[in-house]
């Protein structure tokens, strides 16, 4: 299958996955420059009380905090004992989007070393690490119908810069020894993602899509301006992490990143001047 190594990595997708070279991908290089403010941009609403988390993935490309995102009484309703569905989710409203766009996992791209690991990059920089919280249009019935629709989805980018340990980061640090290897998944509770959000939301947006395989254009890419901080001894932690499952030779997880895309025209709205 795709992944990150020579062999399988972002320049051997496309013979699979042919929106590789669509119009439309995903990350790309960022010139604020180059970016257009846009006046009537709103502002990010991200709402995440009381978040639903349900638990935290190794999925063998990265690790994603998964949350409560479906109504269907089998997920919610303990076996024995019905209970009222009373579900508050996580959402994502305003910014460049219309509608209600729910919270279902948030995830991290990271490198080898300290100079690169971002997907996203400005002018030309690459960030040692990159959150993606991904959240699907509610006006669609599911995720996986949301992906395919071109107003789909909605990820909010946000770049980790090395810097001072960030304590917001460590629950989520102590819960990767559980999940060392492919497939490993374990609970999570209560883990409110807004703690992980810089202090300004502003952002730029843009039209794109997913940035791992089946890499459709169905995304509006919401990139905060402003970074988060890492340290060097938390992004060691995500580098403890392995691609490869239980019996199969390590393979340390870094440099899952896929590097900047053809912008092919598109326009980079900014929300800030
Ligand atoms: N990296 S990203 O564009 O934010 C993104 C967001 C949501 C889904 C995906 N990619 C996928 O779900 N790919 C399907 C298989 C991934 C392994 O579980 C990528
Ligand atoms: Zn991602």
């Amino acid at each position: 299958g795709w992944g990150y190594e020579p062999t399988n990595g972002p320049d051997t997708w496309a013979a699979d996955f042919p929106l590789a070279n669509g119009p439309r991908q995903s990350p790309i290089n960022i010139i604020p420059k180059e970016a257009h403010y846009d006046p009537s941009l709103k502002a990010l609403k991200i709402r995440y009380d009381p978040s639903n988390t349900k638990g935290i993935l190794n999925n063998g490309h990265s690790f994603q905090v998964d949350f409560v995102d479906d109504t269907d009484s089998s997920s919610q309703q303990t076996s024995t004992v019905p209970h009222p569905v009373i579900l508050y989710y996580t959402t994502l409203t305003g910014g460049p989007i219309s509608g209600v766009y729910r919270l279902k996992q948030f995830h991290f791209h990271w490198g080898g070393s300290d100079n690169r690991g971002s997907e996203h990059t400005l002018n030309g920089i690459k960030f040692p690490c990159e959150l993606h919280l991904v959240h699907w249009n509610t006006k669609y019935p599911s995720f996986g119908e949301a992906a395919e629709k071109p107003d789909g989805l909605a990820v909010v980018g946000v770049f980790l810069k090395i810097g001072a340990a960030n304590p917001r980061l460590q629950k989520v640090l102590d819960a990767l020894d559980a999940i060392k290897t492919k497939g490993k998944q374990t609970t999570f509770a209560n883990f409110d993602p807004k703690t992980l959000l810089p202090g300004s939301l502003d952002y730029w947006t843009y039209e794109g899509s997913l940035t791992t395989p089946p890499l459709l254009e169905s995304v509006t890419w919401i990139v905060l301006k402003e970074p988060i901080s890492i340290s060097p001894a938390q992004m060691a932690k995500f580098r403890s992490l392995l691609f490869t499952g239980d019996g199969e030779a390590p393979c340390y997880m870094v440099d899952n990143y896929r590097p900047p895309q053809p912008l092919k025209g598109r326009l980079v709205r900014a929300s800030f001047k």
